[in-house]
């Protein structure tokens, strides 16, 4: 298993066109009903037929047009990308929508991505809702009379836009206005730095290459990967904690200061948690043991940085404070999201935003990406889409560097975050950095977190092996081969906070099982079968993973 691995950038968009936001002529008018270039609408079915005739002069599409008010085609006419307008044709003011979208469509400086359908299409509908995922509810909301509505890509709904289409019109000139890195951009930064830290082996934290690159990333680009970051078992204890929070209700509503409905559908559709350091409670210690990894880890970028990149070695030193931890899902049913922000743009103390995921199993499509832009409060542009992915950090700069949103997700994703302070907030509960010690265990992990229902006992000796492995909460354990005097030296000559093994030993199978049960049924056929497969020396990590020649490769051994 590699230790990182580079994040893909999905969907690149068309390069060109200079985002920026169009003037609309638009008004909403107390009546309820709205205007547009201050001409009342005359009936929906004449708009509509001026709208096509204007968007056939002006369209920058250049393809034929998408929207037919008249028979429809069998195949549907959207494509995965397209916001999706369903609506009651036979309406004045659904249709009314449709004719502003048009319009505002055909004066956007880029293609928009949309397509229009009228909600009697019941086969169009049908194949909208097996490809979006959409539930039988949400079905009935889109065919309501009078009633238009918009799909999102991620299948997130925004209603009720016969009452005010200002929220569609907002996501679409929204999306028009993303700009994505060229082709050649986005492959310096994978060249520079993931292909590298790809290729690295080990634990990253020991390795200097690794360090100064990152510390490099964070000072060049804003942000830091790092994939299989947390020991595997302190991951699970997280998620089950996460998990256990979410199931039992005991998350509030995420709130900001934009209000909660800014653009239709929630501004930020999270519930969440913040969990302190007191050490009372399960999830308290597990959050303890999760920040100690984070602040060691950020440390360590803080003192490569010394020399490589000396002002994120200043800006790191500067940290004094950390926050609680807040867990965090965004339940997919909600398709919830979280819009554009800085999580310091108004100067609350924040230097540092760090995040781990816990998505098991996250596949593409399943949304929820972090999407990072370029500097500037204002800056469009797109540096990166992260994925959620299990035990995955982030670690970006909190203030209008990093302006960030999460993107609609499909399935209940989960996170850990924290906030690094250089400077004190009398309003948010704050700790000093390095104020916790809690050795180098993790809490207990539970043996699944994939869902609520528990793994069966364990049958094999092999699997009673590991579970009495996963309550241990091991670390680095440093197998050597005890019949080989070189190898008893080498193992000797390591840090003294790492478990040497004698594979010849008694210990050596309950060792061996953090590896897995396939090493333990090796052990069956004699230490040699192991040293054969692995070499006199080796290392295994936390997550299992076995890290083989460590007498050939020395960098594991400093
Ligand atoms: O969960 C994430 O990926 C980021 C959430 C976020 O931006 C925030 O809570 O400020
Ligand atoms: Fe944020």
């Amino acid at each position: 298993m590699a230790l990182m691995h580079a994040p893909s950038l999905r969907a690149l968009g068309p390069d060109g066109g200079t985002p920026g936001i169009q003037r609309f002529h638009m008004r909403r008018v107390a009546s309820g009903s709205w205007m547009k270039s201050g001409v009342q609408m005359g009936s929906a079915f004449v708009m509509m037929q001026h709208a096509i005739s204007t968007l056939r002069k002006t369209n920058r599409r250049g393809d034929s047009h998408r929207f037919s008010i008249t028979a429809r085609a069998s195949a549907p006419s959207f494509t995965a990308n397209d916001v999706v307008v369903v609506y009651d044709r036979n309406s004045k003011v659904a249709g009314e929508v449709v004719v502003a979208v048009e319009k505002d469509s055909a004066m956007a400086p880029k293609k928009v991505d949309y397509a229009v359908l009228p909600s009697s299409d019941a086969s169009s509908l049908a194949e909208l809702a097996r490809q979006r995922g959409l539930t039988e509810k949400e079905m009935k909301r889109l065919t309501k009379t009078h009633s238009a509505s918009a799909v999102l890509p991620s299948g997130a709904l925004i209603q009720n836009l016969e009452l005010d289409p200002w929220p569609l019109l907002r996501e679409l000139r929204y999306r028009t206005c993303l700009e994505y890195p060229k082709l050649d951009e986005w492959k310096e930064m994978e060249e520079k730095y993931f292909v590298p830290l790809r290729s690295m082996k080990g634990p990253w934290w020991k390795q200097p290459e690794a360090l100064d690159l990152l510390a490099k990333q964070l000072d060049e680009v804003g942000f830091v990967i790092i994939d299989d970051f947390l020991p595997e078992n302190m991951a699970r204890a997280m998620k089950a904690s996460n998990m256990k929070l979410y199931e039992e209700s005991e998350m509030q509503e995420g709130a900001t200061t934009g209000g909660s409905e800014r653009v239709g559908i929630p501004h930020r559709g999270d519930v969440l948690k913040w969990i302190g350091y007191d050490g009372e409670s399960e999830a308290s210690r597990c959050v303890s043991a999760f920040v100690e990894h984070i602040e060691q880890s950020m440390l360590a970028i803080g003192d490569a940085a010394s020399t490589v990149a000396p002002e994120v070695a200043r800006a790191v030193s500067s940290v004094k404070w950390r926050s609680e931890t807040m867990l965090t899902c965004y339940p997919g049913k909600n398709r919830a999201r979280y819009f554009r922000h800085t999580d310091n743009s108004s100067g609350n103390g924040r230097l540092l935003t760090a995040l781990v995921y816990l998505n098991e199993n996250w596949q593409q499509g399943d949304g929820g990406e972090l999407r990072l832009f370029y500097p500037g409060e204002k800056n469009l542009k797109v540096r990166m889409e992260v994925e959620p992915l299990w035990n995955r950090l982030l670690l970006f700069w909190s203030d209008d560097r990093s302006p960030h949103e999460v993107l609609s997700t499909c399935k209940d994703r989960f996170a850990a975050t924290v906030w690094f302070y250089d400077q004190t907030n009398p309003t948010i509960p704050l700790t000093e950095v390095g104020s916790i010690s809690t050795g180098s265990a993790a809490a207990p992990a539970p043996l699944d977190d994939s869902d609520t229902t528990q793994k069966q006992a364990p049958e094999t000796p092999a699997a009673e092996v590991m579970a009495k492995v996963e309550e241990t909460a091991p670390g680095l354990i440093l197998f050597y081969d005890g019949s080989d005097a070189e190898m008893v030296e080498l193992s000797e000559s390591l840090d003294a906070t790492c478990r040497r093994v004698d594979l010849r030993s008694g210990d050596v199978e309950e060792a061996l099982g953090q590896a897995g049960e396939p090493w333990v049924t090796m052990l069956a056929d004699g230490a040699d079968a192991v040293i054969q497969e692995a070499g006199p020396l080796f290392l295994c990590l936390p997550n299992g993973e076995v890290l083989k020649n460590g007498q050939k490769e020395r960098w594991m051994l400093e």
